[in-house]
């Protein structure tokens, strides 16, 4: 059972408590240092201890009770960085993405107004820097981030308006490191004439110091400057998911829900890989995370009935386990299966609702059998959870012919799956299905 905060955010909050508390800022006068790229080391130190501060705080504090089943590959965060110029319209998509998609959304420069607005000691800068349409040292934006992943306890993010430029990017990688996957930047492509009549006119009601004819300007050249060649290194590495952000709020999610698809059909699939990991490692718990309470299935073991509910399913588990502490006691080897998945497809009926279908391969010390199987998975909250289980025999394979002689020791204890055999498998998954 894992609390509020994901596993990988407290493991990694752990490693770092050593770390000093206080964030050396530099002074919003201080000329040296501004737009200059601050040393990876010294951001790591200073911002990575103030999310380890805050994912400490976030796990100490949820209260007896509120603990949450999150699935084992839900626990490293999933991260979309969200780019544009300013006024591209990115807010307004990421509230949408959160209405329907469950991701949370991190906008930097919200935070960096609410962290202003709070009496913060770094409140005089942070306010300097926005009216002056220039990007904030990367230790306070880093760490604001950080604190607010931690406690929303949860693993999908949108963060909205970062990196916006080079200190952003190594600041990030220096305090996140491979404790995030970054999947890629939502990029909304909108001329500058467009935005700036969005922002002179947003600038009416929004309250916002920087909304200002002067200020838009020096942000516009800041998006040049600083933000492009962030937008740039991405995209030579093909992550980057260009939508034009011209065109009405619906059309222009309509692009955005196209464009986010194929990270949630790998979440989709990833859960369907870690349901077959539980199984074979007789994982009770971590199976039933993965499940909806009411999960349906229908599988050879019920011949051909629908069966509602865990029960069914546990008694497996429970039995499977029993079976190998019998063969423990007796000295005999572990009985153990691994199960790969071939040539998946992942069909999106909306947002939140996935059909995921491979040939599941089981190897056993008895053989491999080979099983069709279709599992339909729905998100809440971004996190996916499997409410229809299929599974016909599709064909075995004698022990004699998959399991060479001496070969029966290393199938005692199934290796998880390989990454590069999972990037394969995703890779096969989000090749534009015959959907
Ligand atoms: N597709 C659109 N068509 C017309 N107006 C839009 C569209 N998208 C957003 N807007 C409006 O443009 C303004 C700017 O949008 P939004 O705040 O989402 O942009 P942003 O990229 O987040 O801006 P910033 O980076 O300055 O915070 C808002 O008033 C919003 O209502
Ligand atoms: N990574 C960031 C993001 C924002 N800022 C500052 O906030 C201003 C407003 O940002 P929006 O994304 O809300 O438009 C921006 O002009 C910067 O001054 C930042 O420093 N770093």
């Amino acid at each position: 059972m894992l609390s509020r905060a994901p596993r990988a955010i407290r493991l990694a909050a752990r490693a770092r408590t050593a770390a000093v508390a206080s964030i050396p800022v530099p002074d919003a006068s201080s000329d040296a240092r501004r737009g200059r790229f601050v040393a990876a080391a010294a951001v790591s130190t200073a911002a990575a201890a103030a999310f380890a501060a805050a994912n400490v705080a976030a796990a100490e504090e949820a209260p007896a009770g509120t603990d949450v089943t999150t699935p084992e590959f839900a626990k490293r965060p999933n991260v979309l960085f969200v780019l544009g110029g300013p006024g591209a319209g990115k807010g307004t998509q990421c509230e949408r993405l959160v209405k329907e998609c469950g991701f949370v959304h991190l906008s930097a420069g919200d935070l960096l107004r609410a962290e202003r607005k709070s009496g913060s000691a770094h409140g005089d800068l942070i306010a300097k820097y926005i009216l002056d349409g220039r990007i904030v040292p990367v230790e306070i934006t880093v760490s604001l981030l950080a604190k607010a992943m931690a406690e929303s306890g949860r693993t999908r993010f949108l963060i909205d308006g970062f990196p916006r430029n080079e200190n952003n990017f190594e600041g990030w990688k220096a305090v996140m490191g491979d404790s995030v996957d970054v999947e890629g930047v939502l990029f909304y492509d909108v001329d500058d004439e467009t935005r700036l009549d969005r922002l002179l006119e947003r600038g009416k009601t929004s309250g916002r110091t920087d909304d200002n004819a002067d200020t838009i300007q020096k942000r516009f050249r800041v998006f040049k400057e600083e933000t492009m060649p962030v937008v740039s290194h991405y995209d030579k590495l093909g992550r980057v998911f260009r939508i034009d952000g011209a065109p009405e709020v619906d059309q222009v999610f309509k692009a955005t829900l196209r464009a986010v698809a194929p990270v949630v059909k790998k979440e989709a699939v990833a859960a369907a890989q870690a349901m077959l990991d539980a199984a074979d490692s007789l994982d009770w718990e971590a199976y039933a995370a993965l499940c909806e309470p009411d999960m349906t299935a229908v599988e050879d073991e019920t011949h051909g009935a629908t069966v509602c509910g865990l029960e069914f399913h546990k008694f497996y588990f429970d039995e499977g386990k029993r079976a190998a502490e019998a063969a423990k006691a007796a000295g005999k080897p572990l009985p153990a299966r691994r199960s790969a998945m071939l040539s998946p497809t992942v069909s999106l009926q909306t947002p939140n609702v996935a059909v995921v279908s491979y040939t599941r391969a089981v190897q056993s010390l008895a053989g491999t059998a080979n099983f069709a199987e279709t599992r339909v998975f729905m998100a809440h909250d971004g996190v996916w959870r499997c409410a229809h289980l299929h599974r016909s025999r599709a064909g075995e394979m004698p022990a004699a012919s998959v399991a060479p002689a001496g070969s029966s020791d290393a199938l005692h204890t199934p290796a998880p799956i390989s990454k590069d055999a999972l990037d394969k498998i995703y890779e096969a998954a989000l090749r534009p299905a015959a959907e």
